[in-house]
């Protein structure tokens, strides 16, 4: 399922962010594709290796752990130290699927892509073009969402960047080992986490349908979580 969160990043998050990053050294795209994807990508990107790129990278894991409805929805074990990337005019990712398994930068661990994310530090004036296509089971969804704003999406879809016709779109991008591998699973588990947020609105927490919803919850995780 594809999830629209919006203002991961503040205003003054992404000013700052678009200000170091105007400010660094962008290569060729193709330093961290796969043999597939390099024939099909078409972007600039800032060394994850680069003191800017780390810098950067640690401010939106920061937002990111604070951030609740992606902890819901990814239930994340490993995070990907975001990477950073530019599509100016003609530029485009064509249609690719990510590497199902990459070497975690640093810690000799390697996590697997279980789900993939967006998060645009441009506004939606800036560029034409530049829409995140994402083929899902409904047929091809096209995202394009204001800067601070984060997509999620099941790293198991074929998707592209359509070419840029005006103006330059700026990203970061990055994917999560989910404790919970299936989409379907870790889906139905987020509904539910948001279904026991509404009821306690309007029930007291001690109450035994939060109790009851709550412990199904846990049970759930408990049964399909892999740590
Ligand atoms: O720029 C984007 O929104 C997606 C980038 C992408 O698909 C990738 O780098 O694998
Ligand atoms: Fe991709």
């Amino acid at each position: 399922m594809l999830i629209h969160i919006p203002g991961v990043l503040s205003r003054h998050d992404v000013a700052h962010c678009r200000a170091v990053l105007g400010r660094s050294q962008w290569v060729d795209g193709r330093v961290t594709a796969g043999e597939q994807s390099a024939k099909a990508k078409f972007n600039l990107q800032i060394p994850h290796d680069s003191p800017e790129g780390r810098d950067l990278a640690d401010l939106v894991l920061q937002r990111l752990g604070c951030n609740a409805t992606f902890n819901s929805a990814a239930l994340p074990l490993r995070v990907f130290p975001p990477l950073f990337n530019r599509y100016d005019a003609g530029m485009c990712f064509h249609t690719h699927i990510d590497n199902a398994i990459r070497p975690l930068p640093g810690t000799g661990h390697r996590l697997r892509t279980d789900v993939s994310s967006t998060l645009f530090l441009s506004e939606l004036d800036e560029y034409d073009g530049g829409e995140l296509m994402i083929q899902d089971t409904y047929g091809t969804q096209k995202v394009r969402f204001p800067a601070g704003d984060m997509v999620l999406y099941p790293a198991t879809s074929l998707h592209s960047v359509s070419p840029v016709t005006r103006g330059s779109r700026w990203a970061s991008f990055f994917w999560s080992q989910s404790m919970v591998r299936n989409d379907v699973q870790r889906t139905l588990l987020h509904q539910f986490d948001q279904s026991i947020i509404e009821t306690r609105r309007s029930l007291p927490d001690n109450h035994p349908a939060v109790l009851g919803l709550t412990a199904t919850y846990h049970n759930l995780l408990r049964q399909w979580a892999e740590l």
